[in-house]
Order: structure tokens, then sequence, then C-alpha cells
């Protein structure tokens, strides 16, 4: 029979206890061990892992576990509670498992199981394991005190169907400014991709608030978890758009017990690599450019350098420069150090084509050129007369110079430079290569002059490096996770393919969230056709997590005007107010946003009260005269700006292209009228980005005509209303 609520509460509150004793004692105990600090390697070895017992039990203390699932193994007499939390907890005595790791194998099963199936299984060291499963709890715990007991299945009672009571109850919480673990939650289709295989190249196309970027930081846990003998976490790196979304989730990988991971955006990274020889355009006049409106709207998208730069047709180009560039990088000609003296030009060819053949080209230019070295230094030593050796040792060590200088030490982007700059090409470019570089590509670039480059040069930039002179083993990662990739070009990720080892990668994304198209990629294939087929898998995730039906709904009917060819979200099953599509006057506007501020501020539904408000303009301009108002109204507004470090919550006012990424219980999306908002894939993708930032709340504001993507939207999911100036 089915468990009363209060057998299962009560039941629960003395395993908490039982659990809690134990956790406290062993914590006693590795507290009182004495801290070694010498220099006995056995030792050292020990205290570090009573260290990081210690750290993982400080962090179980508070809440030790989430979830318990009764899962009666094949074969055996009875279902065992196992009981799952972030980390695992043992009994000291006898080994027993009190709280099982969230990433160990069994627990996959309180994922993966959802409900109705006979039977259940999980892959585990040994093999596939099948049993049933009986009961799935969830468990709230906060501060060592029993909160909550829901169970979402049992098989004991009437509904053979997991509920989604628990998710709803989570997602219907309000946010501050960090993403959160959802160690609780992960649903089965997330939990599929989070342990999915190291050396898989996974992409992934998420809806926005399917969960990507939480699901890549939980997989980067798992992963470690799973392979800790092969992988490290400071080998394993995530790419952001920019620094601020870097800081907004920043808090969860600490949450889930994991350090140490690099984690950057791709300029800074390739900067680093190029030891800052070159500068980088500011990019806010890219930005301004690109979303501008009015007249300086930019035409549609211009056949520009900036996706030829991006594409693996470039890096082909490039390929067959470097292969030309390496077959004549050697100075045809003999060293003659003194008169009558002659190293022929044959040996010093085979020294760099034989001897050094594994080099890269500026390491066995560094290599020939100790070589020579060396032999002038025994021609030297074969002098007895010291006056005569000591003229010679002059006059060749000049020839030397002279030779040296002749051979040109090349950085990358000195290359990369007279490859583009029609005045300084290099003899053995090819009329025939030439002729495959488009012809946007055949203008000097002025900007070169001064080592400035655009975020397009990058990826070349690298790529040249890394034929120049190799990828040291060091700068190799273990595991690479892209997020927003579709912003990012087959070129970039090519590049970084040939930084991570076994192409393992977790490259996330959603296509109708693509703003920048200028630079991004149109389908996944774009970059699946660059890994091996066997070892590449693609997912794609349907479900919204982060918003209500009726803003998903609504943002659907966005993109579905605009012939952006994406795929819809699917909301989960959590309703809210419906989405309010308000008219103001030109001069009412500042007032109606202001007072519906105030309303989200004051709702009188606790269990809706909004802590993050952003209003989203279409442009940067648009967004600073809009803080001003605000802040003149005494609301204390944050303005995101490119460029910004960090993500303060609270009141935000920031342009569409820079919420991407980010959430706030309440969006104000504003002038969203016909000028600002036109029938394009672009302006709709825009929309949709701002309208599916909302959790709770999505108000939209308009003057005069409103944007065709929004203009007669019907259905029970909005309502509109009229603000006049007196009103
Ligand atoms: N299984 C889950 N349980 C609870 N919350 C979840 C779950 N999956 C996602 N969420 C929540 O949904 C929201 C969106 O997640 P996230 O930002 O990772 O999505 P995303 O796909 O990267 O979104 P976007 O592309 O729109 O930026 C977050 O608040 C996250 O905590």
């Amino acid at each position: 029979m089915e468990p009363t609520i209060q057998e299962a509460y009560a039941e629960e509150s003395e395993r908490l206890e039982q659990v809690m004793r134990e956790i406290d004692t062993q914590l006693k105990l590795l507290r009182s061990t004495p801290v070694y600090h010498g220099h006995e390697h056995t030792e050292q070895v020990l205290e570090s892992i009573r260290e990081t017992k210690r750290q993982q039990l400080g962090a179980a203390t508070g809440e030790p576990y989430f979830g318990r699932l009764d899962f009666q193994e094949a074969g055996k007499p009875n279902p065992s509670p196992l009981y799952i939390g972030k980390v695992g907890v043992d009994r000291e005595d006898n080994g027993e498992l009190l709280v099982i790791d969230w990433r160990a194998p069994v627990a996959s099963l309180f994922y993966s199981f959802t409900g109705g199936m006979d039977k259940a299984e999980y892959d585990s060291p040994e093999g596939l394991i099948e049993g049933l499963v009986y009961l799935k709890r969830n468990i709230v715990i906060r501060q060592q005190i029993l909160q909550r007991v829901v169970d979402t299945y049992n098989r004991q009672g009437d509904s053979l169907a997991v509920t989604d009571e628990f998710l709803l109850y989570r997602l219907g919480e309000n946010k501050d400014n960090k993403l959160r673990d959802i160690v609780s939650t992960i649903q089965a289709e997330q939990d599929k991709i989070i342990r999915a295989a190291k050396n898989t190249s996974l992409i992934i196309q998420g809806v926005a608030g399917s969960g990507k970027t939480t699901v890549a930081l939980h997989r980067l846990a798992f992963l470690l978890y799973q392979y800790r003998e092969q992988i490290r976490a400071e080998k394993m790196i995530i790419f952001a758009p920019n620094r601020m979304f870097l800081d907004y989730i920043s808090g969860v990988l600490p949450e889930l017990g994991v350090g140490h991971i690099q984690q950057t955006t791709y300029a800074d990274w390739a900067l680093e690599l190029l030891d800052h020889e070159v500068k980088l355009a500011e990019p806010a006049a890219r930005l301004k450019t690109w979303f501008a409106v009015g007249p300086e709207r930019p035409a549609a998208l211009p056949d520009t350098p900036i996706k030829y730069k991006g594409s693996t047709r470039f890096m082909n180009w490039l390929e067959r420069c470097m292969d030309l560039f390496d077959g004549s990088y050697l100075p045809k000609a003999s060293f003659s150090p003194w008169e009558g003296k002659v190293l022929a030009a044959e040996t010093i060819r085979g020294w760099y084509e034989v001897e050094n053949r594994h080099y890269p080209p500026a390491k066995r230019r560094e290599r020939v050129l100790a070589r020579i070295k060396r032999w002038l230094e025994m021609e030297l030593n074969k002098v007895w007369e010291a006056s005569q050796k000591k003229e010679l040792k002059k006059k060749s060590s000049a020839k030397l110079r002279d030779y040296t200088k002749q051979w040109t030490e090349y950085s990358p982007f000195s290359l990369y430079r007279i490859l583009l700059t029609p005045a300084e090409r290099p003899s053995w470019l090819t009329e025939d290569l030439l002729k495959d570089l488009p012809v946007t590509m055949q203008e000097a670039d002025n900007s070169f002059r001064k080592k400035q480059i655009d975020p397009e040069d990058l990826a070349p930039l690298l790529y040249i490096r890394s034929r120049l002179s190799g990828i040291e083993s060091e700068l190799l990662f273990d595991h690479t996770v892209i997020d927003e990739a579709q912003d990012f070009s087959p070129f970039q990720v090519a590049l970084l393919n040939l930084h991570t080892r076994n192409s393992s990668f977790t490259i996330l994304g959603d296509l109708a969230q693509g703003i920048h198209s200028y630079q991004g990629i149109e389908s996944w294939h774009e970059f699946s056709d660059l890994f091996a087929e066997d070892s590449r898998a693609y997912f794609q995730l349907e479900r919204s997590y982060r918003s209500t039906m009726e803003i998903i709904y609504f943002a659907n009917e966005v993109l579905k005007r605009s012939e952006a060819e994406t795929p819809l979200a699917v909301p989960v099953f959590r309703s809210g107010e419906r989405v309010k599509l308000v008219q103001t006057t030109p001069a009412g506007a500042s007032a109606a946003i202001m007072s519906a501020i105030s309303d989200l501020r004051h709702t009188s539904d606790s269990s809706q009260a909004i802590s993050t408000i952003a209003v989203i303009g279409r442009t940067e301009a648009q967004c600073a005269k809009l803080h001003r108002a605000l802040t003149s109204a005494g609301l204390e507004p944050h303005l995101i700006e490119a460029g910004q470090q960090s993500y303060k919550g609270g009141l935000s006012v920031v342009p569409a292209f820079l919420s991407k990424g980010l959430e706030f219980d309440a969006v104000l999306i504003v002038d969203c009228d016909a000028a600002h908002y036109e029938l394009t894939p672009q302006d709709a993708k825009l929309l949709y980005v701002g309208c599916t930032r909302a959790l709770h709340a999505l108000h939209i504001f308009y003057s005069g005509e409103p944007s065709p993507l929004i203009a007669g939207v019907t259905g029970d999911f909005v309502e509109t209303e009229a603000v006049t100036a007196s009103s």
C-alpha cells in the first residue's frame, strides 16, 4: 500500500538523522586529524584524500541528498532504497553506501526512469543492469531540515507515470543573478547528453531555455567523475560569448563541487596564444552597425570577408599556402663563412628536409641555424693560428648574421599580412592560389598596418600559428565546450578541434537565436561535417524549462511570422500570467514602463514575487536613454553594455542582442513597433531572444504601429492594453 504523506515524512526524517549523524562523526574525525605539511609523498597523498573528503562532506552537511529511488535488481529478493546526492557518502564501519553520487551509473536511473515501463535498466561497468523501480521520490532538505517529500512515482500507487510536480515547483522559483545547478531535476533527455561518452563530438540544438548551458556544465562534472583517471579539470575549457555571461554561469560548477575548469571567450584565448602580438578592433563598432535601425539598418546579409574568413574554404586555402610556404621557406643558397669555405646548399637542405622533417618550419629554421652554428664552430676549431682564427670568427659571425636575416623569421601575423596584402605578396604564392581568393579579399586591409585585426582573423592566425610552430602538447584540451555555438564559424570550430584531444566536444546552441548571422552558421551540418561520422552525435532539446507556457506560445508566434526555419519550443506545463501587449503614446511610454515595474515589484502573489527585471531595448543608444529616464525616477537600474564583466541582477536595462544567455523573472520589451522590429528573420530572432529571457512575466510596449512580428497576435496567452497619456 502507498504510504501516507505523514508516514513518508516520518520515514525520511529518521533516515536524514541517521545520515547526518554519520556525516557528522566522519567530519569530526577528519577535522581533528592534524593536517600534514611534511614532504613524505605517501602522507601527502593521504592528506589530499582527507582534504577532498573534508570538503565534500562539509558541502554535503546542509543538503546530503535530494532524491530516492527504490530499485530491485533482477535476481535480488527485495528493492533497496538508493539515496542520490551531490557527493557520495559511505559508512565508515562497513562501507555501506548511504548516499550515491548523482554521477554514478546507478544514479542515472533516477533521471532516465520516466515511469510506466516494466523494466528499468542502466549501464554499469559490469554491463547492462536490469530491474524494477518501486519508488521515485524527491526530497528537499535545506540546512539539515527536511522540507518537502514528493513522490513522483510509486509502483504500488494508482499512477504509473512520473509527474512533473516537483519540476514545476523548482521552475516556479525566482532567479537571482546567477545560474544554478539542476541535479535534483535533470530530465531524461538532458541526462542522455550529460552522460554521453567522452570521445564524442556532441552537437546540441536546443530551443531557448532548454537547459543547454546548464546541461553542458553538468556534463563537465560528469566527465570529471567518470573519467577521473584520464582527464583533468585544468585541461577542460568552456568558451562563452562574453565575460558577463561567464560571470553569470560561474556559480554552477562550484555548486557541483568542480573547480579549475578554464572559462574564457574565443578572443581572449586566441589573443593569449598569439602572445598579444595583435590588437582586436573595438567590437562595439561592429555591433552598432549590425544592430542599427532606421536608415542605417544593414542591408541583407552582405557577402563580406567575414563569412569567408570563417569558412573551411579559407582554412583549406591557407593550408595550401602553408604547404607552399613550407616547401620554399629554406634559402636556396649555400653558406660560405669565409672565402674558400662552403657549406653546400644540399647539406643544409638535408638538415632541413630530412633530419628535422618532424618539426614545423619555424622550429626547423631554429634547429638548422643552430646546426650551421655548430658546423661553423667545428670549422673554426680546425684553424690553429690564433690571429687568423680571430679574424675568421669575426667574418663568419657577420656572414651568419646575414644568412639568418635573409631567412625571414615569421610570426603568425607577419605571414598572414603578407598573404593578404597585394603589395607584399611573396613570390611563392602562385597565381592559381590567388585566383581562388574571393574578390572581396583581394583588397589590402589597412588596419593590418597598425596590427589591428577583426575577430574573424583570429582563427586564420591561429591556424598559421599551428602550421608555423606546431601546437605544444600543454595547449591541448581534454574536453571543449562551446556555448552559443550558432555564432561560431566553422573555421573557429575546426581550429579548436586541432587543440582538442580525441575531438571531445560539447557544442551547444540554438539556430533560432542566431542573431550574429554575419559570422555564424545556418545549419549544424557546417559543424558536424568537421567530425568523423562514427564519433559525432547530434541531439535536439525541444522542451523549454525557463518560461511559462504563455511566454513560449507568444515567442513561437514571433518566430513563425518570419521565414526563419527553426525548431519551435515546447513549453513544460507551467502556466503564468498572460503576455501583455501594451500600446502607449510616444510621450507616455516611460511612465507606462515605470508603472509596470512598480506593479511587478509589488505583486500581491508572493509565489510570483519578482526579483529580477529586464527592460530590453533594440539598440544601445535607446537603452542608455531609458536607463537615464529610470535613474532619474529613482529606480537604480543597471545598464548592461558590451564589454561588461559582471551581471548584477535586480533591475537591468539591456539591448536585446546582449541579453542572450541571461534570464529574468520579468521582461519588458520596449519600442516593439514597426520601425524597430521589421518582418525579417534577423529581427524575429532578436525579438525571440528578448521574449525568451522571461521566466514568469512578459510585457511588450509599443507606440504607433506595432511590429508586424506581433501585430494581431491573439490567443488565450496574450492580453492587450492601451495606455493613454492620462491613464
Ligand atoms: N531539468 C531542469 N530542472 C530545473 N530547471 C531547469 C532544468 N533544465 C533547465 N532548467 C532551467 O531553465 C533555465 C534555462 O536554462 P539554460 O540557461 O541552461 O538554458 P539554455 O538552453 O542555455 O537557454 P538559452 O539558449 O535561452 O540561453 C535555467 O533557469 C535552468 O535552471
